[in-house]
């Protein structure tokens, strides 16, 4: 495999050249032997900044790839004494040790192992789960790995059933019954949270999203990992199902799956979706520390996007309900307002960072129907 040098943050790394691996002038990183992906460097941007905030001792970078993750946590989160790496493939292995070497890192393990049997041979104070697709099948393990008040991190880019486009692989995979509703891109996340929760629970433990959103293609969640059953159970308790009616939009929160009708229309046209995270999806005391302290990271390719993101998560925390105005619209027979008048229609909205044409909002249903309905008339 030959070799080509780049720089991603404060790291230099070696990664397999694409020239040598591009078909019919076309480039996947997944046809090389090593993945390394250039469209999550936002994601590792932001992760980089986040473990700063969560200033682990020892970490485990447990799908490492050309270990360019566990690389720029030590360069640039400047908190760990010990990064532990892993890939099942062997190609992988040669190619993070010579990273490592680039990049002179110091105490430094790496194995060549399924990352669920060395998620159960080891304890950190941070795991990362960033794997192709579902995180679903390293979940117990690295939740099993984290120390005492540890921290654990996952992407998903499985969105088809996360957003319930693939109804039957979240099942398999999230154990929720999904559908694809106008919500659904928050949906997803909450399906995520939720999954993550009931692996924990079983383990008599508890996991509290730090912060998490959305981005490009995948979901990123930080947790905060408690040791407890009683804990467990009250996170539990905070899973329930959510119903969006199909003719008036309308949709409501429910501790049962057993909703027959929707409770503002009375159709019985409804979608129930569950069981789903219905908590808060960020912390918002962690996220407003790493925002008024976020200037540190300015020299970062994904700074101006980070500094957005981190603005918009704290606004959107305020409110609950998410209302999608083209499918509103759709449903009312009206033009589609815009974002932004909506929002000053209401006097108390948030862009939401799901989606440019959705808005966050704890008005009642009536004011926001008045709303679309007054910025169509006078159009
Ligand atoms: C999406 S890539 C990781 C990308 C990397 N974290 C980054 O930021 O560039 C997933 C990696 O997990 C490895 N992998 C997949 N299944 C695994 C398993 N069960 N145990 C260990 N490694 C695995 C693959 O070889 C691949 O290198």
């Amino acid at each position: 495999m030959r070799l080509k040098e780049i720089d991603e943050g404060k790291a230099k790394l070696l990664i397999p050249d694409p020239e040598e691996f591009r078909k019919e002038g076309k480039f996947d990183p997944s046809w090389a032997p090593v993945f390394y992906n250039p469209r999550m460097i936002f994601n590792r941007d932001f992760s980089v900044v986040i473990v700063h905030f969560l200033s682990p001792k020892t970490i485990v970078d447990a799908l490492s790839a050309t270990g360019i993750r566990g690389i720029r946590y030590y360069l640039e989160s400047y908190t760990a004494d010990e990064i532990i790496f892993n890939d099942r493939n062997k190609d992988s292995v040669e190619l993070i040790q010579k990273n490592i070497e680039l990049n002179k890192v110091p105490n430094t393990k790496v194995f060549n192992k399924d990352a669920n049997s060395l998620l159960y041979e080891i304890k950190s104070d941070f795991v990362d789960i960033d794997p192709f697709g579902s995180p679903s099948p390293f979940i117990l393990s690295s939740i099993n790995a984290v120390k005492r008040g540890g921290f654990v991190a996952y992407t998903a880019t499985d969105l088809a059933p996360l957003e319930g486009r693939a109804r039957r692989s979240c099942l398999r995979k999230y154990f929720t019954f999904n559908y694809k509703l106008s919500l659904s891109k928050e949906i997803g996340l909450r399906v995520l949270i939720s999954k993550v929760i009931q692996e924990s629970a079983i383990m008599e433990k508890s996991v509290y999203p730090l912060i998490s959103y959305y981005s490009d293609y995948y979901y990123r969640v930080f947790f905060r990992v408690i040791n407890g059953a009683k804990k467990a159970d009250e996170v539990l308790e905070k899973l329930g199902f959510i119903y969006e009616c199909q003719d008036c939009g309308y949709h409501e929160i429910s501790h049962t799956q057993c909703i027959d009708k929707c409770s503002y229309c009375g159709s019985k046209n409804i979608k129930t979706v569950g069981p789903l995270w219905l908590g808060n999806l960020i912390d918002k005391d962690f996220v407003n520390g790493l925002s008024q302290n976020l200037e540190k990271f300015s020299y970062l390719k994904y700074y101006d996007k980070i500094r957005s993101i981190v603005d918009l998560l704290l606004n959107e925390s305020n409110y609950v309900g998410y209302y999608n105005l083209d499918f509103l619209a759709s449903k009312h027979k009206t033009n589609v307002p815009a974002v932004s008048k909506m929002i000053e229609c209401l006097g108390d909205a948030s862009r939401t960072h799901f989606d440019t044409k959705s808005i966050k909002t704890n008005k009642k249903f009536e004011d926001i129907l008045l709303c679309i309905k007054n910025l169509s008339y006078y159009r």
